[in-house]
């Protein structure tokens, strides 16, 4: 919902930008501390999410931890002022360079994802006369049930190891003397909507969990990754994701014992809702089969609906409700017939220069442009 008085802003403005609502992503913040205090969670934000520098700022200042999938992301984390020692670093192609700086950098902890990796990193942790604190990423086959392009947790997925690998990973760990164990990781997938899921994955985590502590594997840290999904389709009723249901399932049916800290890895929960990506409609194409409304942002601002088929509600917000209606193809200015946010969405009756918001854009939209066709760099508005 925007405020007459920040649509009038927006008329000013030059089209394309991401808005990011910064008041709304500290209540999301705020609740989000709330909610994983109570229980004693430690919580991560995974960057690749949103790395705006104003977000991440924002986000650092409530000493959350910093999830990384690359030497860049493990660079600016700790730029930003993340603690060096909430840095986890995950992802199944680590180069050695990336693997030297986060040595270099003492992070907290590697998310290892294969036993090749912990060979490699207990080799450069050696050259450096080091020990590398690690957990294992553990692929446990387990449906998020969410779309296929972002489901992470099934044996046909690259991320992670597998269960017929176990009894090698804890020979491998015996021998590998520069790598002290700390856990296990998991990350099921993203855009979980289903809470079932994370009850599914919980009783799945205590069966291996009790498999390496009984094989004398030290467990301290169970890193249950991220993917708790957002309500795209109410922006305004539901902006701040129900954190509170989302820990309880974790503390009723993840097993721990006293010495067992339980980590989590969230990106979109937190930033998806501040966001919103703003637009000029440039032409109108009334068909015979289809209206066309034409923005001036497309698939290279936000990708997610090309990409993945993915909703984002669309609101014509220069028009007030209550206006003659019709449906249109909300679509961008790129040489591809993907690039189209949606199909006969109703909008009131829209008309060139009209402004179009396309909403919960705050997580993986800013972060997933690119300059195909030589497009600019999308701008930025923030909103307090
Ligand atoms: C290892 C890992 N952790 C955390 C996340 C964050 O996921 P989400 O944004 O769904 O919370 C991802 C992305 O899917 C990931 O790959
Ligand atoms: N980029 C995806 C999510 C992938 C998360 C990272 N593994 C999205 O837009 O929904």
């Amino acid at each position: 919902m925007f405020s007459n008085e920040l649509v009038n802003k927006f008329q000013s403005l030059e089209t394309p930008f991401y808005y990011y609502n910064v008041a709304l992503l500290k209540e999301t913040l705020e609740a989000c501390q709330a909610a994983s205090s109570k229980y004693n969670f430690h919580v991560h934000y995974a960057l690749k999410a949103n790395f705006d520098e104003r977000v991440l700022q924002t986000i650092r200042s409530y000493n959350i931890g910093a999830d990384c999938v690359s030497g860049g992301e493990v660079k600016k984390a700790i730029e930003i002022g993340f603690g060096k020692e909430k840095v986890v670093f995950a992802g199944v192609g680590k180069s050695d360079a990336e693997i030297n700086y986060a040595l270099d950098q003492d992070i907290f902890c590697f998310n290892v994802e294969s036993i090749q990796e912990l060979e490699v990193i207990n080799d450069l942790a050696a050259k450096k006369g080091k020990t590398a604190r690690v957990a294992l990423r553990i692929n446990p086959n387990v449906n998020a049930y969410t779309h296929k392009y972002i489901t992470t947790g099934l044996e046909e997925n690259k991320f992670g190891i597998n269960q017929w690998e176990f009894d090698k990973v804890v020979a491998a760990l015996r021998n590998l003397s520069n790598l002290k164990c700390l856990g296990l990781h998991f990350h099921i997938g993203s855009q979980i909507t289903d809470l079932n899921v994370f009850k599914s994955l919980c009783i799945k985590v205590n069966e291996i969990v009790k498999w390496f502590v009984d094989r004398h594997v030290e467990i301290s840290v169970i890193n249950v990754g991220g993917g708790l999904g957002v309500d795209y389709y109410h922006p305004d009723t539901k902006s701040v994701v129900d954190f509170e249901t989302y820990f309880k399932i974790f503390d009723s049916f993840l097993e721990r014992s006293a010495n067992q800290e339980v980590h989590f890895e969230l990106g979109r929960a937190l930033v998806a809702n501040c966001g919103s990506l703003i637009s000029r409609v440039l032409y109108v194409k009334n068909g015979q089969v289809t209206n066309f409304a034409i923005l001036d942002a497309g698939m290279t601002e936000l990708m997610r609906p090309a990409l993945y088929q993915a909703y984002h509600k669309i609101e014509n917000i220069s028009k007030t409700s209550g206006e003659k209606t019709k449906n249109y193809d909300v679509v961008g200015p790129i040489c591809e017939s993907t690039d189209c946010f949606a199909k006969a969405v109703e909008l009131p009756e829209t008309q060139r220069g009209d402004l179009i918001a396309i909403r919960t854009a705050g997580a993986y939209g800013e972060v997933m442009a690119s300059n195909y066709n030589l497009r600019d760099k999308v701008r930025v508005v923030y909103g307090e």
